[in-house]
Order: C-alpha cells, then sequence, then structure tokens
C-alpha cells in the first residue's frame, strides 16, 4: 500500500522538472496516475528539493482548509506548476491547463517523521 508521505511526493514532487511547455500537466498528471477513474480537478506540482519541501513541515502551524493545525507555510516563495481541468476536458481525456507560479505553498505534516501528506494551497 502506498503511504501518504510517497502519495505526496507522487503527486506533488517534480524538482527537476519545468512547466515550460504547454502539455506539461496534460504529461504529468497521467504519468503520475491522477487522470484513472477521474480526471484530478486541480493538482499542482513543486519544482524544488524534496528536502526543501520536507523542511516546511519546520514551519509553524497555521490552520488547514479543512479545519486541522496541521498546516505549514513554506518560508520563501517556491517554483510550481497549477494544472487545473480545462472546460472542455471529457474523461478519459483529461486535458489541463499549465500555469508556471512562484508561490509559498501552504502543507499539511503527518506522521514519525514528520513530513509533508497533503498540499493544502499556494499563496
Ligand atoms: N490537515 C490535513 N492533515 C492531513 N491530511 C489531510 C489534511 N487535510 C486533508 N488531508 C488529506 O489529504 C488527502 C487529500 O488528497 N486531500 S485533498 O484536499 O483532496 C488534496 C487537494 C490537493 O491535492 C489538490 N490541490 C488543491 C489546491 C492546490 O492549489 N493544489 C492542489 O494540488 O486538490 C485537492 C483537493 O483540494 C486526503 O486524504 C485528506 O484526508
Amino acid at each position: 500500500k502506498e503511504s501518504r508521505a510517497m502519495k505526496f511526493q507522487r503527486q506533488h514532487m517534480d524538482p527537476d522538472g519545468h512547466s515550460g511547455n504547454p502539455n506539461y500537466c496534460n504529461q504529468m498528471m497521467r504519468r503520475r496516475k491522477m487522470t484513472e477513474g477521474r480526471c484530478k480537478p486541480v493538482n499542482t506540482f513543486v519544482h524544488e528539493r524534496l528536502v526543501d519541501v520536507q523542511a516546511i513541515c519546520l514551519q509553524g502551524n497555521i490552520t488547514c482548509k479543512n479545519g486541522q493545525p496541521n498546516c505549514h507555510k513554506s518560508s520563501s516563495s517556491m517554483k510550481i506548476t497549477d494544472c487545473r481541468l480545462t472546460n472542455g476536458s471529457k474523461y478519459p481525456n483529461c486535458a489541463y491547463r499549465t500555469s508556471q507560479k512562484e508561490r509559498q505553498i501552504i502543507v499539511a505534516c503527518e506522521g514519525n517523521p514528520y513530513v509533508p501528506v497533503h498540499f493544502d494551497a499556494s499563496v
């Protein structure tokens, strides 16, 4: 069974990636298995080193969107790519808009070791 930490890495980590090309999301959403059964509507990939994203868990606690208190915001902005399903997209042909951004990100952390398990938002 895939751990939640590994699921976070599969769904959100792409340190060496760059989304210069408009097909980045179409390719990556498929490659990372987020278009099976349904097209995941929104997903963010982070183009930073894993250790730097894991270090976000050391930041102070903030409240997550779901009200839990185990979220943490990155101290600086990070290179990310937002993937958003387009209106004309029809499963199984999941079509995404690729948006390259630099934002602070908010993740939820859990476990021992205390690591990211959920991507909450970017600000
Ligand atoms: N505090 C917590 N602590 C621990 N665990 C927590 C906590 N909260 C949830 N989980 C768990 O995480 C799992 C999960 O998949 N949550 S999810 O909301 O659907 C993820 C969102 C995110 O993937 C994506 N998104 C969204 C915005 C954006 O900018 N970028 C972007 O990528 O869209 C998804 C839907 O919004 C689920 O098991 C839930 O129980």
